[in-house]
């Protein structure tokens, strides 16, 4: 039986890689795909945003970075991927937006059960264009991100001038020379290939690991089920944290809407990423909230059935998050006093 080709899509936190996963979904009509969804926290949020994939064939890894934590989760997933072979085509893994591809590609390629089974065909890294330069200079994991990159989606370019786009086409030819460079707005690939495409070269693992010397060597042998895996140890630790709230109820909208300006106006610089499903008062659909780096847009969600218990989820992901002051001033914002707050 041929390999199950895999694409992974890395890309720091809220650059767009759902974004482009979904148009590569819609694009690959034809495909049949299987999804890994790693979300850095609790409530795997992700998930629930892959649109046009079948429901069934959609993992979600939460509980940790898949770079970090989840190798077993992930081994497992994979196994679990093998029962069911005969149900798709292609897998696409989601790494969460601070996760080291480079973990992440060992756990395909190290383990020979594993790599017998599936054959990556590209490591796809989602630039944030409005704010990479700032974040190559601040975040360590988005350099690796990129290094490690056979295709590189320089994306929102919606939100630069055409000389901005030129200066970051060239910072990341710079960075990663032998990648593939494309621009997008929205993920939109139109007619650029990203399927099978055969870009991934296992000489990338070598070059990139070069390039940073404290990328911690493979260590150790590990029983996981029927495989036998290699297990990359912590190459990176993040400083990076991720809050999870759930709440039962609506939120009202004008004080939500307050709150979250007044929040980012004096937090944006370390709270990188804000992402909920949140039911409001008097709102028929769910709404999708979105936040990278204090600008915030909401989006209509699915309609919430009748008898359906309404119910948020939101996440925080930044540095030094005041944990249990947000869900104290989250709850001040809920309809009824008396609904409970559930935190991670
Ligand atoms: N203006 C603009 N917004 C975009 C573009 N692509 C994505 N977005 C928005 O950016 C936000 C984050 O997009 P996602 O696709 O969820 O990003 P992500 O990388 O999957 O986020 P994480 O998984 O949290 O790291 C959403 O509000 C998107 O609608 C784009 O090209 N231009």
């Amino acid at each position: 039986m041929s390999k199950i080709p895999v694409t992974i899509i890395s890309g720091f936190l809220g650059s767009g890689k759902t974004t482009l996963l979904n148009s590569i979904i819609k694009k690959y009509n034809d495909t049949r795909f299987a999804i890994i969804e790693n979300e850095f926290g609790d409530i795997n949020i992700d998930a629930e945003l892959v649109v046009g994939a079948d429901k069934g064939n959609v993992f979600e890894l939460s509980n940790g970075c898949i770079c970090c934590s989840m190798n077993d989760d992930l081994y497992t997933t994979l196994e679990e991927l093998l029962r069911i072979r005969g149900r798709f085509d292609r897998l696409i893994v989601e790494t969460t937006g601070i996760a080291d591809p480079l973990t992440v590609i060992k756990a395909f390629v190290a383990a020979p059960e594993v790599a017998d089974n599936f054959d990556i065909d590209a490591v796809i890294c989602v630039v944030d264009a409005p704010i990479i330069e700032e974040l190559l200079e601040e975040q360590e994991e988005a350099s690796r991100q990129l290094v490690m990159a056979d295709v590189i989606i320089i994306n929102k370019v919606d939100c630069v001038t055409p000389g901005y786009l030129d200066s970051v086409k060239l910072v990341m030819s710079r960075f990663n020379p032998s990648a593939l460079l494309h621009a997008t707005s929205f993920g939109e690939i139109g007619s650029i290939d990203m399927l099978g495409i055969n870009a991934f070269t296992g000489r990338q693992i070598e070059q990139s690991t070069l390039k940073f010397a404290n990328v911690v060597p493979l260590k150790g042998l590990s029983k996981m089920g029927g495989f036998t895996a290699t297990l990359a140890k912590k190459a990176l630790m993040h400083d990076i944290q991720s809050h999870a709230y759930s709440f039962e109820g609506n939120f009202d909208f004008d004080r939500f809407s307050l709150w979250m300006e007044s929040f980012f106006y004096f937090s944006s610089s370390k709270v990188f990423r804000v992402k909920g499903i949140l039911s409001f008062a008097n709102h028929a659909n769910r709404v999708i909230f979105h936040s990278v780096r204090g600008a915030f847009m909401l989006e209509e969600g699915e309609a919430w059935k009748e008898d359906e218990a309404r119910e948020s989820r939101i996440v925080f992901i930044g540095k030094h998050i005041q944990r249990e002051e947000i869900g104290a001033a989250l709850s001040m914002l809920l309809v009824k006093e008396d609904l409970a707050c559930s935190k991670e």
